[in-house]
């Protein structure tokens, strides 16, 4: 395809670029190398200038990005806007690294494909009422597992010889997810404390988080120039066949599990009966293909795999510096279960019962914004936003870091205050807030793991409130951004730097999970 210049769309303010091919391709290339020059900052400092919501011109394709949390809201979830519902195609992911067709749900176009998956996932493990409580289940016992993983490693100190656990959190809370993710889709328990397994979840891992930056729409830039530059820039920068050779190193492990779910299909123990390989092979063949199911297992392994330890390892970090904050959540949390800390750690799995941990969840998932461009869209018939009609085939970027720390909307937006988000205050006076975050994404193809993360997340802060209380902190950087080690990418990844935890009762331990299954490291080495 030869570069034609997209025509402007006439009432989005345009940012204008003289340089043919390229465009405005500069905000995302030569890679940002300091945080203050991250996409959504660029982004950002340029809406000062032109308004909330402009267009820019990436090579040949047109790009509105909206800037701020009232832009987002009616780009994103307003009736007029039901065009903005599909994902761009893009060379490098969808033709070099998915060479079979097979992308995950939240890459796939939107069509009957993309409908039927949604809706199978949706309604067998994601959101359906039926799974939720056995996910609660699943997600309570991997945290124990984790848990005990800590605990082993733990440390005596100090006059009354406490335990102390220091740890970056981000490979185990990996692990926790991946083990998570792979009980619910295929029944398969992976032991990561066996070093053969852990060696695999290690493979994945890698090969996931390098997916991720192969599929980002602000990472990519030779994705949007013309066939032939774009052909080229892929060959000489070795990424074509970087992809594929990702692509067949995901194929081993996805073989794998998918093989051990048919094989323990006609006798399956509880987990693969619960699983959504088991809906697929029961019933699910007449509703979805099996180059579907593909990429509904994908999916599964795949999405949160990163995005929930960020978070998980955030919130912690900012707990840390919150005293106040843990204090309230541990008496609250306490309040609910009458004040028995064994019954809130046996049972807060069940429900989201602490309103303020909630709270403390959707504040750590604002705040952080580990997606600070979200995901793309394309329109697939045009959408008006005020007297602009933007056409079929346009993208759309949601800048979620400018609407997830836009002042207009939000009070004090770079602070942790979880209050922000309870629907009363203090005193019980009805506060209806109705605040919304967009970390999840919002409108039509809004994130569909959002409960799954947000079950994991709530139990895991409920689960460490009860057994921990947070040390000083080593790292006295908050702002997301600045703590990035990635500042070009589309995840915030923040640098190492490890949490420092004091166990608030061995006693505890032993009580809530069962004085047979923990270990310490002293009792070990005894
Ligand atoms: C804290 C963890 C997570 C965050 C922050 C996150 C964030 C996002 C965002 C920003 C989007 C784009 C939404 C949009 O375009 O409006 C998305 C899409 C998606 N996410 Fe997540 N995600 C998380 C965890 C998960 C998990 C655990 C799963 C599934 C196991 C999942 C499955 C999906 C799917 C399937 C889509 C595509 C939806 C569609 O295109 O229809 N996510 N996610």
């Amino acid at each position: 395809m030869l570069f034609i210049s997209p025509k402007r769309i006439k009432g989005i303010p345009n940012v204008f670029s003289n340089i043919p091919i390229y465009g405005n391709l500069s905000l995302i290339f030569p890679p940002a190398k300091k945080w203050s020059d991250s996409p959504c900052l660029k982004f950002y400092r340029l809406s000062q200038k032109y308004g909330e919501v402009f267009q820019v011109r990436f090579g040949n394709r047109l790009v509105v990005v909206a800037n701020s949390y009232d832009s987002i809201i009616k780009l994103w979830c307003c009736k007029s806007v039901r065009g903005n519902n599909s994902r761009p195609i893009s060379e490098t992911f969808h033709n070099q690294l998915s060479r079979e067709g097979i992308y995950t749900i939240g890459t796939t176009p939107f069509g009957p494909d993309y409908l039927k998956m949604r809706k199978f996932v949706s309604s067998n493990v994601l959101n359906g009422k039926s799974g939720k409580g056995y996910n609660g289940g699943v997600i309570s016992r991997e945290t124990n597992r984790l848990i005990l993983k800590l605990v082993a490693k733990a440390t005596r100190k100090g006059e009354n010889e406490d335990y102390f656990i220091s740890d970056d959190f981000i490979r185990k809370g990996q692990y926790f997810h991946l083990a998570v993710a792979l009980i619910l889709t295929y029944g398969y328990q992976i032991d990561y404390t066996a070093s053969e397994n852990r060696l695999e979840a290690d493979e994945i891992i890698y090969v996931e988080n390098q997916i991720t930056k192969i599929r980002s729409h602000v990472q990519n830039f030779q994705d949007f120039l013309p066939n032939p530059f774009r052909f080229l820039l892929n060959v000489f920068s070795g990424k074509n066949s970087f992809s594929r050779k990702l692509y067949e190193r995901r194929k081993v492990y996805l073989e794998k599990y998918f093989k051990f779910s048919r094989e323990n299909i006609t006798y399956p123990n509880s987990a693969v009966r619960r699983s959504l390989m088991y809906h697929y092979f029961m019933d699910g063949e007449n509703c979805v293909k099996r180059a579907q199911m593909a990429s509904i297992c994908l999916t599964m392994v795949s999405a949160g795999l990163d995005n929930t330890p960020l978070n998980f390892k955030y919130e912690l970090h900012q707990l840390s510096h919150s005293p106040h904050v843990c204090k309230k959540a541990y008496k609250e949390l306490m309040d609910g279960f009458e004040n028995d800390p064994v019954k809130a750690y046996q049972n807060c799995h069940k429900e989201l019962k602490c309103q303020y941990i909630v709270a403390i969840v959707k504040e750590t998932l604002r705040l952080f914004t580990v997606l600070p461009m979200a995901l793309p869209r394309e329109t697939t018939e045009p959408i008006t936003y005020g007297t602009a009609v933007i056409p079929k085939g346009t993208l759309l970027f949601m800048n979620s870091w400018a609407g997830n720390h836009d002042q207009n909307a939000i009070y004090k937006p770079m602070e942790f205050i979880p209050e922000r988000f309870l629907s009363s205050d203090d005193d019980g006076n009805d506060t209806s807030s109705s605040l919304k975050h967009f970390a999840f994404g919002i409108g039509s193809r809004m994130c569909l793991g959002n409960h799954l993360a947000f079950q994991e997340l709530y139990i895991l802060t409920c689960k460490f409130l009860l057994l921990f209380e947070f040390q000083n902190p080593e790292m006295n950087k908050l702002n997301p951004l600045e703590l990035n080690q990635f500042p070009e990418s589309i995840a915030i990844e923040p640098e190492i730097f490890n949490i420092c935890l004091k166990l608030r009762s061995k006693e505890f331990v032993n009580q809530a999970m069962g004085p047979r299954e923990v270990k310490f490291a002293d009792d070990v080495t005894m």
